[in-house]
Protein backbone atom coordinates (compact mmCIF):
# COMPACT_ATOMS: atom_id res chain seq x y z
CA UNK A 1 0.00 0.00 0.00
CA UNK A 2 1.48 3.61 -0.84
CA UNK A 3 2.04 5.89 1.88
CA UNK A 4 -0.59 8.31 0.68
CA UNK A 5 -3.11 4.99 0.52
CA UNK A 6 -1.77 4.43 4.07
CA UNK A 7 -2.95 7.89 5.37
CA UNK A 8 -6.14 7.51 3.77
CA UNK A 9 -6.97 4.10 5.41
CA UNK A 10 -5.84 5.93 9.10
CA UNK A 11 -8.21 8.94 8.40
CA UNK A 12 -10.98 6.51 8.08
CA UNK A 13 -10.31 4.63 10.62
CA UNK A 14 -10.00 7.06 12.83
CA UNK A 15 -13.13 9.04 11.86
CA UNK A 16 -14.93 5.60 12.08
CA UNK A 17 -13.67 5.05 15.67
CA UNK A 18 -14.39 8.46 16.63
CA UNK A 19 -17.78 8.25 15.31
CA UNK A 20 -18.23 5.18 16.77
CA UNK A 21 -16.77 6.47 20.07
CA UNK A 22 -19.36 9.25 19.69
CA UNK A 23 -22.63 7.09 18.97
CA UNK A 24 -21.20 4.84 21.95
CA UNK A 25 -20.83 8.00 24.18
CA UNK A 26 -24.27 9.51 23.10
CA UNK A 27 -26.46 6.12 23.63
CA UNK A 28 -28.69 5.96 26.69
CA UNK A 29 -26.90 5.67 29.97
CA UNK A 30 -29.27 4.24 32.73
CA UNK A 31 -29.94 4.95 36.09
CA UNK A 32 -28.83 1.46 37.92
CA UNK A 33 -31.97 -0.28 38.92
CA UNK A 34 -34.64 1.20 37.45
CA UNK A 35 -37.06 -0.60 35.25
CA UNK A 36 -36.60 0.44 31.34
CA UNK A 37 -37.46 -0.65 27.94
CA UNK A 38 -34.55 -2.92 26.57
CA UNK A 39 -34.73 -1.95 23.53
CA UNK A 40 -34.83 1.87 24.22
CA UNK A 41 -31.10 1.64 25.64
CA UNK A 42 -29.69 0.86 21.71
CA UNK A 43 -30.86 3.71 20.18
CA UNK A 44 -29.97 7.10 20.29
CA UNK A 45 -33.26 8.70 20.28
CA UNK A 46 -33.93 6.27 23.41
CA UNK A 47 -37.66 6.16 23.79
CA UNK A 48 -38.29 9.14 21.41
CA UNK A 49 -39.29 6.74 18.67
CA UNK A 50 -42.35 4.43 20.29
CA UNK A 51 -43.81 7.44 21.81
CA UNK A 52 -43.89 9.24 18.25
CA UNK A 53 -45.34 5.54 16.46
CA UNK A 54 -47.88 5.38 18.91
CA UNK A 55 -48.50 9.82 18.50
CA UNK A 56 -48.78 9.26 14.80
CA UNK A 57 -51.58 6.09 15.05
CA UNK A 58 -53.03 7.18 18.30
CA UNK A 59 -52.66 10.89 17.79
CA UNK A 60 -51.48 11.62 21.52
CA UNK A 61 -47.94 9.53 22.83
CA UNK A 62 -48.88 8.90 26.56
CA UNK A 63 -50.85 5.66 25.87
CA UNK A 64 -47.48 4.27 24.85
CA UNK A 65 -46.62 5.33 28.52
CA UNK A 66 -49.64 3.04 29.98
CA UNK A 67 -48.12 0.17 28.07
CA UNK A 68 -44.69 0.73 29.09
CA UNK A 69 -45.60 0.77 32.79
CA UNK A 70 -47.61 -2.11 32.15
CA UNK A 71 -45.08 -4.36 30.31
CA UNK A 72 -42.31 -3.60 32.84
CA UNK A 73 -44.62 -4.18 36.24
CA UNK A 74 -43.59 -1.00 37.57
CA UNK A 75 -44.85 2.10 39.18
CA UNK A 76 -41.58 3.88 38.33
CA UNK A 77 -39.90 3.53 34.95
CA UNK A 78 -37.16 5.74 33.10
CA UNK A 79 -37.05 6.54 29.44
CA UNK A 80 -35.02 8.56 27.21
CA UNK A 81 -36.03 11.36 25.53
CA UNK A 82 -33.29 13.52 24.89
CA UNK A 83 -29.97 12.54 22.68
CA UNK A 84 -27.37 12.24 25.05
CA UNK A 85 -29.36 13.57 27.63
CA UNK A 86 -30.07 12.67 31.42
CA UNK A 87 -33.01 9.95 31.61
CA UNK A 88 -36.01 10.72 32.40
CA UNK A 89 -37.51 9.07 35.53
CA UNK A 90 -41.36 8.79 35.06
CA UNK A 91 -43.91 7.45 37.91
CA UNK A 92 -47.40 6.10 37.44
CA UNK A 93 -48.31 6.25 41.49
CA UNK A 94 -50.76 9.47 43.10
CA UNK A 95 -50.13 9.14 46.32
CA UNK A 96 -45.77 9.26 45.63
CA UNK A 97 -46.53 11.86 42.97
CA UNK A 98 -48.45 14.59 45.75
CA UNK A 99 -45.42 13.52 47.98
CA UNK A 100 -43.00 14.58 45.68
CA UNK A 101 -45.24 17.96 45.06
CA UNK A 102 -46.41 18.69 48.69
CA UNK A 103 -43.86 17.62 51.05
CA UNK A 104 -40.31 16.60 49.35
CA UNK A 105 -39.13 20.49 48.61
CA UNK A 106 -36.01 19.68 50.16
CA UNK A 107 -35.16 17.17 47.24
CA UNK A 108 -37.20 18.49 44.50
CA UNK A 109 -38.38 21.84 42.28
CA UNK A 110 -39.80 23.00 39.47
CA UNK A 111 -38.08 21.53 36.27
CA UNK A 112 -36.16 23.75 33.99
CA UNK A 113 -38.05 21.06 31.27
CA UNK A 114 -41.01 23.11 32.16
CA UNK A 115 -39.77 26.58 32.49
CA UNK A 116 -37.82 25.79 28.68
CA UNK A 117 -41.40 25.82 27.52
CA UNK A 118 -41.85 29.33 28.09
CA UNK A 119 -38.56 31.02 28.13
CA UNK A 120 -38.47 31.91 24.38
CA UNK A 121 -42.26 33.88 24.78
CA UNK A 122 -42.22 34.96 28.53
CA UNK A 123 -38.33 34.71 29.51
CA UNK A 124 -39.57 36.06 32.85
CA UNK A 125 -42.52 34.32 33.41
CA UNK A 126 -42.49 33.17 37.13
CA UNK A 127 -43.86 29.58 36.10
CA UNK A 128 -39.77 29.25 34.70
CA UNK A 129 -37.97 30.62 38.12
CA UNK A 130 -36.95 27.83 40.75
CA UNK A 131 -38.38 28.65 43.84
CA UNK A 132 -36.46 31.47 45.53
CA UNK A 133 -37.23 35.33 46.36
CA UNK A 134 -37.39 35.88 42.44
CA UNK A 135 -40.16 33.61 42.22
CA UNK A 136 -41.96 34.63 45.48
CA UNK A 137 -41.85 38.51 44.50
CA UNK A 138 -43.48 37.22 41.00
CA UNK A 139 -46.27 35.44 42.88
CA UNK A 140 -46.78 38.10 45.10
CA UNK A 141 -47.25 40.87 42.50
CA UNK A 142 -50.61 38.87 41.19
CA UNK A 143 -51.49 37.07 44.34
CA UNK A 144 -54.66 39.16 45.46
CA UNK A 145 -56.25 38.29 42.27
CA UNK A 146 -56.91 35.21 43.32
CA UNK A 147 -58.42 36.19 46.52
CA UNK A 148 -62.11 34.84 46.92
CA UNK A 149 -63.28 39.00 46.77
CA UNK A 150 -61.24 40.30 43.73
CA UNK A 151 -62.71 36.85 41.47
CA UNK A 152 -66.33 36.87 42.91
CA UNK A 153 -66.58 40.43 42.55
CA UNK A 154 -63.56 41.57 39.63
CA UNK A 155 -63.28 38.49 37.41
CA UNK A 156 -66.58 36.32 37.78
CA UNK A 157 -68.65 39.20 35.42
CA UNK A 158 -66.45 38.54 33.06
CA UNK A 159 -66.24 34.76 32.88
CA UNK A 160 -70.19 35.40 32.96
CA UNK A 161 -70.53 37.43 30.23
CA UNK A 162 -68.06 35.14 27.63
CA UNK A 163 -70.47 31.93 28.22
CA UNK A 164 -73.46 33.85 28.14
CA UNK A 165 -72.53 35.11 24.91
CA UNK A 166 -71.07 31.41 23.63
CA UNK A 167 -74.77 30.06 24.80
CA UNK A 168 -76.09 32.54 22.25
CA UNK A 169 -73.92 31.18 19.95
CA UNK A 170 -74.93 28.12 20.08
CA UNK A 171 -78.51 28.89 20.06
CA UNK A 172 -78.29 30.55 17.35
CA UNK A 173 -76.39 27.54 15.21
CA UNK A 174 -78.60 25.31 16.87
CA UNK A 175 -81.89 26.74 15.13
CA UNK A 176 -79.98 26.12 11.81
CA UNK A 177 -78.73 22.48 12.51
CA UNK A 178 -82.02 21.39 12.99
CA UNK A 179 -80.83 18.71 15.67
CA UNK A 180 -78.12 17.90 13.73
CA UNK A 181 -74.14 17.45 15.62
CA UNK A 182 -72.46 21.08 15.85
CA UNK A 183 -68.86 20.62 16.55
CA UNK A 184 -68.19 23.20 19.88
CA UNK A 185 -64.36 22.78 20.01
CA UNK A 186 -63.07 26.10 18.69
CA UNK A 187 -66.73 27.99 19.97
CA UNK A 188 -65.13 27.27 23.59
CA UNK A 189 -61.90 27.86 22.81
CA UNK A 190 -62.55 31.33 22.28
CA UNK A 191 -65.44 31.85 24.64
CA UNK A 192 -62.28 30.63 27.40
CA UNK A 193 -60.37 33.03 25.49
CA UNK A 194 -62.86 35.83 25.73
CA UNK A 195 -63.39 35.20 29.51
CA UNK A 196 -59.36 35.03 30.57
CA UNK A 197 -59.13 38.31 28.53
CA UNK A 198 -62.03 39.65 30.15
CA UNK A 199 -59.90 38.88 33.54
CA UNK A 200 -57.19 40.10 32.74
CA UNK A 201 -58.23 43.41 30.78
CA UNK A 202 -62.12 44.32 32.13
CA UNK A 203 -63.18 43.23 28.61
CA UNK A 204 -63.86 40.20 26.28
CA UNK A 205 -61.90 39.81 23.17
CA UNK A 206 -64.65 39.81 21.05
CA UNK A 207 -63.36 36.10 19.72
CA UNK A 208 -66.86 35.31 20.39
CA UNK A 209 -68.95 37.48 18.99
CA UNK A 210 -67.30 37.74 15.99
CA UNK A 211 -68.31 33.75 15.16
CA UNK A 212 -71.66 35.18 15.06
CA UNK A 213 -70.55 36.41 11.27
CA UNK A 214 -70.71 33.26 10.19
CA UNK A 215 -73.40 31.10 11.27
CA UNK A 216 -75.76 31.63 8.77
CA UNK A 217 -72.96 29.68 6.62
CA UNK A 218 -73.29 26.67 8.95
CA UNK A 219 -73.42 23.37 7.10
CA UNK A 220 -72.80 19.80 7.24
CA UNK A 221 -69.68 18.04 6.64
CA UNK A 222 -69.08 14.54 5.08
CA UNK A 223 -69.32 13.24 8.54
CA UNK A 224 -72.69 14.82 9.25
CA UNK A 225 -71.29 17.41 11.79
CA UNK A 226 -72.37 21.19 11.37
CA UNK A 227 -69.59 23.89 11.30
CA UNK A 228 -69.25 27.25 10.21
CA UNK A 229 -66.18 28.52 8.78
CA UNK A 230 -64.29 30.48 11.34
CA UNK A 231 -64.97 34.27 10.87
CA UNK A 232 -60.92 35.96 11.89
CA UNK A 233 -61.04 37.14 15.75
CA UNK A 234 -58.71 40.25 16.11
CA UNK A 235 -54.84 39.28 15.41
CA UNK A 236 -53.95 40.13 18.94
CA UNK A 237 -56.51 37.51 20.45
CA UNK A 238 -55.39 35.15 17.53
CA UNK A 239 -51.99 35.97 18.74
CA UNK A 240 -52.58 34.26 22.11
CA UNK A 241 -53.32 30.61 20.93
CA UNK A 242 -50.76 31.18 18.44
CA UNK A 243 -47.69 31.40 20.63
CA UNK A 244 -49.13 29.08 23.36
CA UNK A 245 -49.10 26.13 20.68
CA UNK A 246 -45.77 27.33 19.72
CA UNK A 247 -44.53 25.57 22.59
CA UNK A 248 -45.23 22.09 21.42
CA UNK A 249 -41.81 22.96 19.26
CA UNK A 250 -39.95 22.60 22.95
CA UNK A 251 -41.37 19.63 24.42
CA UNK A 252 -41.39 18.11 20.80
CA UNK A 253 -37.55 18.46 19.20
CA UNK A 254 -34.77 16.91 20.40
CA UNK A 255 -33.04 20.57 20.28
CA UNK A 256 -35.65 21.79 22.99
CA UNK A 257 -35.83 25.36 24.02
CA UNK A 258 -32.86 26.36 21.37
CA UNK A 259 -35.53 25.24 18.45
CA UNK A 260 -38.42 27.21 20.11
CA UNK A 261 -35.99 30.40 20.09
CA UNK A 262 -35.08 29.88 16.95
CA UNK A 263 -39.12 29.69 15.81
CA UNK A 264 -40.00 33.20 17.85
CA UNK A 265 -37.02 34.40 16.04
CA UNK A 266 -37.67 33.48 12.48
CA UNK A 267 -40.77 32.34 11.71
CA UNK A 268 -43.04 35.05 10.42
CA UNK A 269 -45.95 34.03 12.44
CA UNK A 270 -44.65 34.01 15.17
CA UNK A 271 -42.56 36.82 15.20
CA UNK A 272 -46.03 38.68 14.06
CA UNK A 273 -47.49 37.59 17.18
CA UNK A 274 -44.70 37.98 19.35
CA UNK A 275 -45.12 41.90 18.28
CA UNK A 276 -48.92 41.86 18.73
CA UNK A 277 -48.41 40.68 21.90
CA UNK A 278 -46.06 43.55 22.87
CA UNK A 279 -49.03 45.94 21.18
CA UNK A 280 -51.51 44.64 23.04
CA UNK A 281 -49.47 45.02 26.55
CA UNK A 282 -48.29 48.20 25.95
CA UNK A 283 -51.87 49.64 25.05
CA UNK A 284 -53.56 47.68 27.74
CA UNK A 285 -51.35 48.72 30.36
CA UNK A 286 -51.41 52.94 29.52
CA UNK A 287 -54.99 52.43 29.29
CA UNK A 288 -55.01 50.74 33.50
CA UNK A 289 -53.00 53.71 34.50
CA UNK A 290 -55.06 56.63 32.53
CA UNK A 291 -58.14 54.47 34.15
CA UNK A 292 -56.78 54.53 37.26
CA UNK A 293 -55.59 58.18 37.42
CA UNK A 294 -58.73 59.08 36.90
CA UNK A 295 -61.21 57.11 38.69
CA UNK A 296 -59.45 57.20 42.08
CA UNK A 297 -57.83 53.80 41.63
CA UNK A 298 -60.98 52.19 40.66
CA UNK A 299 -59.52 48.02 40.02
CA UNK A 300 -61.70 46.46 36.98
CA UNK A 301 -59.00 43.67 35.73
CA UNK A 302 -55.90 42.16 36.50
CA UNK A 303 -53.92 44.75 34.74
CA UNK A 304 -55.58 47.60 36.92
CA UNK A 305 -54.47 45.59 39.86
CA UNK A 306 -50.65 45.05 38.48
CA UNK A 307 -50.75 48.72 37.67
CA UNK A 308 -52.20 50.21 40.68
CA UNK A 309 -50.09 48.22 43.27
CA UNK A 310 -47.14 49.63 40.96
CA UNK A 311 -48.29 53.48 41.43
CA UNK A 312 -49.35 53.58 44.23
CA UNK A 313 -45.65 51.56 45.64
CA UNK A 314 -43.68 54.24 43.52
CA UNK A 315 -45.22 56.72 45.04
CA UNK A 316 -44.44 55.79 48.42
CA UNK A 317 -40.99 55.36 47.64
CA UNK A 318 -40.69 58.20 45.67
CA UNK A 319 -39.67 57.32 42.42
CA UNK A 320 -41.33 56.52 38.91
CA UNK A 321 -43.69 54.29 38.55
CA UNK A 322 -41.82 51.48 36.60
CA UNK A 323 -45.48 50.23 35.05
CA UNK A 324 -43.83 48.79 31.32
CA UNK A 325 -40.96 46.50 33.31
CA UNK A 326 -40.50 43.34 31.23
CA UNK A 327 -41.79 41.40 34.09
CA UNK A 328 -45.09 43.00 34.58
CA UNK A 329 -45.27 42.35 31.12
CA UNK A 330 -44.80 38.81 30.95
CA UNK A 331 -46.67 38.15 34.27
CA UNK A 332 -49.32 39.77 32.84
CA UNK A 333 -49.47 37.74 29.62
CA UNK A 334 -48.83 34.31 31.40
CA UNK A 335 -51.69 35.12 32.88
CA UNK A 336 -53.97 34.78 29.77
CA UNK A 337 -52.01 32.22 28.41
CA UNK A 338 -51.72 29.94 31.31
CA UNK A 339 -55.50 30.22 31.57
CA UNK A 340 -57.37 30.10 28.26
CA UNK A 341 -56.66 27.14 26.99
CA UNK A 342 -56.42 24.53 30.18
CA UNK A 343 -59.77 26.00 30.89
CA UNK A 344 -61.15 25.14 27.34
CA UNK A 345 -59.69 21.91 27.47
CA UNK A 346 -61.79 20.59 30.36
CA UNK A 347 -64.69 22.19 29.23
CA UNK A 348 -64.59 19.72 26.31
CA UNK A 349 -63.84 16.89 28.36
CA UNK A 350 -66.94 17.79 30.50
CA UNK A 351 -69.07 18.46 27.53
CA UNK A 352 -68.14 14.76 26.80
CA UNK A 353 -68.92 13.60 29.84
CA UNK A 354 -72.15 15.28 30.31
CA UNK A 355 -73.37 13.50 26.77
CA UNK A 356 -72.23 10.07 27.31
CA UNK A 357 -73.25 10.12 31.62
CA UNK A 358 -77.31 11.77 31.23
CA UNK A 359 -78.22 10.36 34.88
CA UNK A 360 -74.94 12.59 35.85
CA UNK A 361 -76.19 15.97 33.55
CA UNK A 362 -80.13 15.06 35.00
CA UNK A 363 -78.69 15.64 38.56
CA UNK A 364 -76.18 18.20 37.72
CA UNK A 365 -78.93 20.31 36.43
CA UNK A 366 -81.81 19.53 39.01
CA UNK A 367 -78.84 20.41 41.66
CA UNK A 368 -78.32 23.66 40.83
CA UNK A 369 -82.20 24.36 39.51
CA UNK A 370 -82.81 23.36 43.41
CA UNK A 371 -80.56 26.00 44.33
CA UNK A 372 -82.13 28.71 42.43
CA UNK A 373 -85.67 27.53 42.62
CA UNK A 374 -86.91 31.36 41.99
CA UNK A 375 -85.16 32.18 38.36
CA UNK A 376 -87.05 31.87 35.13
CA UNK A 377 -85.53 29.31 32.85
CA UNK A 378 -84.75 32.23 30.42
CA UNK A 379 -82.86 34.45 33.39
CA UNK A 380 -79.85 32.46 34.38
CA UNK A 381 -78.30 33.69 38.04
CA UNK A 382 -75.77 36.31 38.23
CA UNK A 383 -71.93 35.75 38.14
CA UNK A 384 -71.87 37.04 41.78
CA UNK A 385 -74.63 34.50 42.75
CA UNK A 386 -73.21 31.56 40.94
CA UNK A 387 -69.85 31.63 42.38
CA UNK A 388 -70.83 32.10 45.67
CA UNK A 389 -73.80 29.69 46.26
CA UNK A 390 -73.05 26.37 47.66
CA UNK A 391 -73.07 23.94 44.85
CA UNK A 392 -71.41 20.56 45.91
CA UNK A 393 -72.75 18.42 42.96
CA UNK A 394 -71.30 20.95 40.73
CA UNK A 395 -68.17 20.77 41.96
CA UNK A 396 -67.73 17.35 42.68
CA UNK A 397 -68.34 16.74 38.73
CA UNK A 398 -65.93 19.60 37.92
CA UNK A 399 -63.37 17.61 40.09
CA UNK A 400 -63.53 14.04 38.35
CA UNK A 401 -63.91 15.55 34.95
CA UNK A 402 -60.65 17.09 35.81
CA UNK A 403 -59.31 13.63 36.80
CA UNK A 404 -60.80 12.19 33.93
CA UNK A 405 -59.44 14.91 31.52
CA UNK A 406 -56.51 15.80 32.88
CA UNK A 407 -55.09 18.96 30.64
CA UNK A 408 -51.43 17.59 30.95
CA UNK A 409 -50.30 13.69 30.80
CA UNK A 410 -47.53 14.43 33.49
CA UNK A 411 -46.63 17.14 36.02
CA UNK A 412 -42.35 17.43 36.03
CA UNK A 413 -40.14 18.12 39.06
CA UNK A 414 -36.49 18.00 38.74
CA UNK A 415 -34.47 16.43 41.54
CA UNK A 416 -31.92 19.09 43.10
CA UNK A 417 -29.87 16.74 45.11
CA UNK A 418 -29.47 12.47 44.76
CA UNK A 419 -32.53 11.25 46.23
CA UNK A 420 -34.66 8.30 46.50
CA UNK A 421 -38.21 7.11 44.90
CA UNK A 422 -40.06 4.39 45.60
CA UNK A 423 -36.58 2.80 46.76
CA UNK A 424 -34.68 3.63 43.48
CA UNK A 425 -31.63 6.17 44.23
CA UNK A 426 -32.16 9.00 41.99
CA UNK A 427 -29.49 11.41 41.37
CA UNK A 428 -29.62 14.93 41.22
CA UNK A 429 -30.52 17.30 38.13
CA UNK A 430 -32.57 14.27 37.16
CA UNK A 431 -36.69 15.34 36.00
CA UNK A 432 -39.18 13.55 37.51
CA UNK A 433 -42.53 12.84 35.35
CA UNK A 434 -45.78 12.19 37.47
CA UNK A 435 -47.90 10.58 34.74
CA UNK A 436 -51.62 11.69 35.35
CA UNK A 437 -53.49 9.44 33.07
CA UNK A 438 -52.80 6.33 33.66
CA UNK A 439 -52.42 3.57 36.58
CA UNK A 440 -53.47 5.11 39.62
CA UNK A 441 -55.72 8.32 38.69
CA UNK A 442 -57.84 6.59 35.57
CA UNK A 443 -56.34 3.39 35.35
CA UNK A 444 -55.81 0.49 38.81
CA UNK A 445 -53.03 1.16 40.12
CA UNK A 446 -49.54 -0.61 40.09
CA UNK A 447 -49.09 -2.40 43.66
CA UNK A 448 -46.22 -0.43 45.41
CA UNK A 449 -45.04 -1.76 48.75
CA UNK A 450 -45.99 0.60 51.76
CA UNK A 451 -42.44 -0.01 52.71
CA UNK A 452 -40.64 1.58 49.50
CA UNK A 453 -42.80 4.62 50.29
CA UNK A 454 -40.92 7.92 51.79
CA UNK A 455 -41.08 8.54 55.31
CA UNK A 456 -43.06 11.29 54.64
CA UNK A 457 -45.66 9.55 52.32
CA UNK A 458 -45.96 6.70 55.09
CA UNK A 459 -46.35 9.85 57.67
CA UNK A 460 -49.48 11.17 55.42
CA UNK A 461 -50.89 7.93 54.36
CA UNK A 462 -54.62 8.49 55.89
CA UNK A 463 -54.50 11.97 54.36
CA UNK A 464 -56.65 10.95 51.42
CA UNK A 465 -58.39 7.42 50.35
CA UNK A 466 -56.69 5.51 47.09
CA UNK A 467 -59.58 5.55 44.16
CA UNK A 468 -61.73 2.68 44.65
CA UNK A 469 -59.57 0.37 41.46
CA UNK A 470 -63.39 -1.18 41.16
CA UNK A 471 -64.53 2.11 39.63
CA UNK A 472 -61.08 4.17 38.70
CA UNK A 473 -62.29 4.05 35.07
CA UNK A 474 -66.20 5.19 35.65
CA UNK A 475 -67.29 9.12 35.60
CA UNK A 476 -68.53 9.15 39.37
CA UNK A 477 -68.99 12.38 40.87
CA UNK A 478 -70.26 10.94 43.64
CA UNK A 479 -66.70 9.69 44.76
CA UNK A 480 -66.08 13.14 45.86
CA UNK A 481 -69.04 13.50 48.13
CA UNK A 482 -70.00 13.25 51.33
CA UNK A 483 -72.83 10.88 52.69
CA UNK A 484 -74.05 14.44 53.89
CA UNK A 485 -74.02 15.35 50.10
CA UNK A 486 -71.19 18.29 51.01
CA UNK A 487 -68.18 18.47 48.35
CA UNK A 488 -64.85 16.56 50.00
CA UNK A 489 -61.85 17.55 47.32
CA UNK A 490 -59.71 14.71 49.51
CA UNK A 491 -61.13 11.90 48.86
CA UNK A 492 -58.85 10.95 46.42
CA UNK A 493 -56.06 12.10 44.73
CA UNK A 494 -56.31 15.58 43.33
CA UNK A 495 -53.74 16.48 40.87
CA UNK A 496 -55.22 18.22 37.76
CA UNK A 497 -53.14 21.97 39.07
CA UNK A 498 -50.41 19.70 40.65
CA UNK A 499 -50.27 20.57 44.12
CA UNK A 500 -47.64 22.50 46.88
CA UNK A 501 -45.72 25.60 46.54
CA UNK A 502 -45.41 24.69 42.50
CA UNK A 503 -48.84 24.17 42.14
CA UNK A 504 -51.31 25.91 39.44
CA UNK A 505 -51.13 29.84 40.44
CA UNK A 506 -54.58 30.52 38.67
CA UNK A 507 -56.39 27.29 40.55
CA UNK A 508 -59.39 29.64 41.64
CA UNK A 509 -59.55 31.29 38.62
CA UNK A 510 -59.40 28.42 36.82
CA UNK A 511 -61.88 26.94 39.09
CA UNK A 512 -64.37 29.59 38.55
CA UNK A 513 -64.02 29.60 35.08
CA UNK A 514 -65.50 25.79 34.94
CA UNK A 515 -68.58 26.37 37.53
CA UNK A 516 -69.33 29.22 35.46
CA UNK A 517 -69.44 27.71 31.80
CA UNK A 518 -71.13 24.57 33.34
CA UNK A 519 -73.41 26.35 35.33
CA UNK A 520 -74.47 28.14 32.26
CA UNK A 521 -74.33 24.75 30.15
CA UNK A 522 -76.82 22.80 31.65
CA UNK A 523 -78.71 25.90 32.65
CA UNK A 524 -79.35 26.89 28.79
CA UNK A 525 -79.56 23.46 27.07
CA UNK A 526 -79.52 19.92 27.83
CA UNK A 527 -76.20 18.22 26.12
CA UNK A 528 -77.13 15.45 23.83
CA UNK A 529 -74.83 12.91 21.66
CA UNK A 530 -74.44 13.22 18.38
CA UNK A 531 -77.11 10.64 16.17
CA UNK A 532 -76.00 6.95 16.66
CA UNK A 533 -73.16 4.55 17.80
CA UNK A 534 -70.57 7.06 20.03
CA UNK A 535 -66.98 4.88 19.77
CA UNK A 536 -64.70 4.62 23.28
CA UNK A 537 -63.45 8.21 24.34
CA UNK A 538 -59.78 8.84 22.84
CA UNK A 539 -57.87 11.73 23.10
CA UNK A 540 -55.54 13.88 21.07
CA UNK A 541 -52.23 16.12 21.85
CA UNK A 542 -52.81 19.82 21.26
CA UNK A 543 -51.98 22.10 23.80
CA UNK A 544 -53.49 20.55 25.99
CA UNK A 545 -54.61 16.95 26.14
CA UNK A 546 -58.03 16.62 24.37
CA UNK A 547 -60.68 14.47 23.61
CA UNK A 548 -60.63 13.56 20.18
CA UNK A 549 -64.08 15.64 18.92
CA UNK A 550 -66.39 17.25 20.94
CA UNK A 551 -69.63 17.40 18.59
CA UNK A 552 -73.06 18.17 20.56
CA UNK A 553 -76.86 18.32 19.79
CA UNK A 554 -78.16 20.59 22.12
CA UNK A 555 -81.76 20.51 23.43
CA UNK A 556 -82.61 24.81 24.54
CA UNK A 557 -84.06 24.18 27.86
CA UNK A 558 -85.93 27.95 27.49
CA UNK A 559 -88.21 26.55 25.23
C1 LIG B 1 -58.82 24.83 34.40
C2 LIG B 1 -57.83 25.66 34.40
C3 LIG B 1 -56.39 25.34 34.72
C4 LIG B 1 -55.73 24.14 34.83
C5 LIG B 1 -56.30 22.74 34.67
C6 LIG B 1 -54.35 24.44 35.16
C7 LIG B 1 -53.37 23.50 35.34
C8 LIG B 1 -52.07 23.79 35.70
C9 LIG B 1 -51.05 22.80 35.90
C10 LIG B 1 -51.23 21.32 35.74
C11 LIG B 1 -49.91 23.45 36.26
C12 LIG B 1 -48.56 22.82 36.61
C13 LIG B 1 -48.54 22.61 38.10
C14 LIG B 1 -47.38 21.84 38.67
O1 LIG B 1 -46.34 21.69 38.01
O2 LIG B 1 -47.52 21.38 39.82
C15 LIG B 1 -50.20 24.86 36.28
C16 LIG B 1 -49.29 25.84 36.61
C17 LIG B 1 -49.56 27.17 36.53
N1 LIG B 1 -50.78 27.75 36.22
FE1 LIG B 1 -52.52 26.78 35.85
N2 LIG B 1 -54.21 25.79 35.25
C18 LIG B 1 -55.42 26.39 35.00
C19 LIG B 1 -55.72 27.73 35.01
C20 LIG B 1 -54.81 28.72 35.27
C21 LIG B 1 -55.11 30.14 35.28
C22 LIG B 1 -56.50 30.73 35.06
C23 LIG B 1 -53.94 30.78 35.55
C24 LIG B 1 -53.65 32.25 35.72
C25 LIG B 1 -54.49 33.18 35.71
C26 LIG B 1 -52.90 29.79 35.72
C27 LIG B 1 -51.60 30.06 36.01
C28 LIG B 1 -50.63 29.11 36.26
C29 LIG B 1 -49.25 29.44 36.60
C30 LIG B 1 -48.66 30.82 36.74
C31 LIG B 1 -48.58 28.22 36.78
C32 LIG B 1 -47.11 28.02 37.16
C33 LIG B 1 -46.96 28.08 38.66
C34 LIG B 1 -45.51 28.04 39.15
O3 LIG B 1 -44.63 27.59 38.43
O4 LIG B 1 -45.26 28.47 40.29
N3 LIG B 1 -53.47 28.55 35.54
N4 LIG B 1 -51.53 25.05 35.94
Amino acid sequence: MSSSAQVTAAIIIGIGTLLYLLYRFLLPKPIPGIPYDEASIHRLLGDVPDLVAWQNVHQEPWGCMVKKFKDLDSPIIQIFGRVGGNPWVVIADAREANDIMTRRSADFDRSRFFGELVNAIMPRFHTKLMTNDEWRAHRALLKDTMSPAFLNSTSGPGLHEAFSQVMELWRAKMALANDHPIDVEQDIMYANLDALWAAAFGKTAGAVETQFKNVAEISPGPDGVFRTPNAEIPFEAKAVPILAESMAITAKSPLGGLHHKFAILFYPSLRAAMKAKETLLRRQINDAAQRIRSSDGAVQSATDFIISSEMRAAEKEGRPADIHSPVIYDELYGYLMAGHDTGATISDWGVNFLMRNPKVQDTLRSSIQTAFPNYPPDEAPTAKAIATTSLPYLDAFIEEALRLGQVAGVHVRETIRDTQILGHMVPAGTNVFMFLIGQSIQLPPIDVPYTLRSKTSQDSYSQFPDLNPQDIMEFKPERWLNDDGTYNPNAGPSLSFGTGLRGCFGKKLGLLELRMFFFLLVWNFEVLSPIGEQGPLSRKQRLGLKPRTTYVRFRDLRK
